[in-house]
């Protein structure tokens, strides 16, 4: 296929592009250039726009189109502007030039994560309002800051504000995940994130001898055991095709510290992992197992928290629920294929969930490889496009959902 010039460029491709092209990438983010773009995009949609600084330069931008009856709880579509940093040498193409190829496949940092839906969202608005459209329920966009480092600045400051509870949300929408085959991918629930410090102490000396009772030997068996756990984990999701990567409990050490000269033994080292617990594990059983994991290395082993989620929620995904009757439907309406998973990994969504809010992440890419936080993240035009008219679809159908109980 060859290419399209910039003059037969679908406007909402070309929209993408530009967003992509603002360089909101961690951790230096330039979030004011994000801001000036969505309120610009707010002006020319007619759409209120309000912005919430919830610590010094981290700014939740909020565009909001009303619905006819504001007595209903409103529907949030939620993204994140910054995007993770990039191996430059390692792209085909500048992953901030939004460069699109003869095939039609946009290169670029945030294509799938998560720039392509934020544009979905104003886009699939504009096309509703341009058609004269309305609903009773209210729409807002969140455009949230800080996401990928954890949304500590961002959503998890944000839900605790008056001006998220004024939004009075019943329903929201965050991202998803790109899937290869023809079918999307919903995620109505994530793993919780620990990141654990295991710290191990022992007797120093001189790297000749023999020294008894060593920081490194405790923590060799702190490791063992955890990359054991993590083996155990890997074969229960292996062995059965019924479960997703979400569903098992994921763990790897991602850091290593310790040690100051080749023949002195350290007093101390350390072991850093990232674990993802499943949500239908105990949480508190789990905290007692790294304690006994700790305990049964040897004295003078201790673990800290560097991030501790402790609050799984599952949103329901029973057609007798309204958000996901509703949701699914359009599916079934316009004949695509859904999956749904946990989300193996974090989003902001654990914010809104804990608040009480319902929650499905959706990136509507399928016929896409998963390539979030890789090089060459790249998404097609036309599966971009796509998105948008299942946007137009789904915010109807959720702006419509009539009155609940939870409402009054
Ligand atoms: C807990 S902070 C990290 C959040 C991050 N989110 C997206 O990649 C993640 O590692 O899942
Ligand atoms: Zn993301
Ligand atoms: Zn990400």
């Amino acid at each position: 296929m060859a290419s399209k010039g910039p003059e037969d460029e679908h406007p909402s491709v070309t929209l993408f592009r530009q967003y992509l092209r603002i360089r909101t990438v961690q951790p230096k983010p330039d979030y004011g250039a994000a801001v000036a773009f969505l309120e610009e995009r707010a002006h020319q949609l007619s759409l209120s726009c309000q912005k919430v600084e919830v610590a010094p330069g981290f700014v939740v931008t909020v565009l909001t189109w009303p619905g006819t009856n504001p007595a209903l709880s409103s529907i949030l579509l939620n993204s994140h502007t910054d995007v993770v940093p990039v191996f430059k040498e390692h792209w085909s193409h500048d992953p901030f030039e939004a460069f699109k190829d003869s095939d039609g496949y946009i290169y670029g940092r945030g294509t799938q994560d998560m720039k392509c839906v934020s544009i979905q969202y104003l886009e699939a608005v504009r096309r509703l309002k341009v058609e004269g459209r309305s609903f009773p329920r209210t729409i807002h966009m969140t455009f949230v800051p800080d996401e990928e480092v954890g949304g500590h600045r961002g959503m998890e400051l944000f839900v605790q504000r008056p001006e998220f509870q004024a939004l009075r949300a019943g329903f929201a929408l965050d991202e998803g995940l790109a899937n290869p085959t023809d079918a999307f991918s919903v995620f109505y629930s994530e793993r919780s994130v620990w990141w654990v410090r295991v710290t191990s102490t022992g007797k120093p000396g001189h790297g000749s001898r023999f020294i008894e009772d060593t920081a490194a030997e405790k923590l060799h068996k702190v490791v063992s055991t955890i990359l054991a756990f993590r083996e155990k984990e890997r074969q229960r999701l292996q062995s059965n095709p019924h479960l997703k990567e979400g569903a098992v409990t994921s763990v790897n050490l991602t850091k290593l510290e310790g040690g100051v000269a080749y023949n002195v033994v350290p007093a101390t080292m350390s072991a850093g992992f990232d674990f993802r617990v499943a949500p239908d594990v105990d949480l508190k059983a789990f905290e007692e197992q790294l304690h006994a994991w700790c305990q049964a290395a040897g004295e003078g082993v201790t673990f800290e928290f560097v991030q501790k989620w402790t609050k799984p929620r599952v949103t329901p995904t029973d057609d007798s629920d309204p958000w996901w009757a509703a949701f699914s439907q359009v599916f079934k309406d316009m004949n695509l294929t859904l999956e749904a998973e946990i989300f193996p990994a974090t989003t902001d969504s654990r914010y809104l969930r804990a608040m009480g809010v319902p929650a499905l992440g959706f990136s509507p890419m399928n016929h896409t490889p998963v390539l979030l936080h890789d090089h060459d993240e790249r998404l097609h035009e036309a599966v971009f496009l796509r998105g948008i008219d299942i946007y137009a679809h789904l915010l109807p159908a959720l702006a419509s959902v009539p009155t609940l109980p939870s409402d009054n």
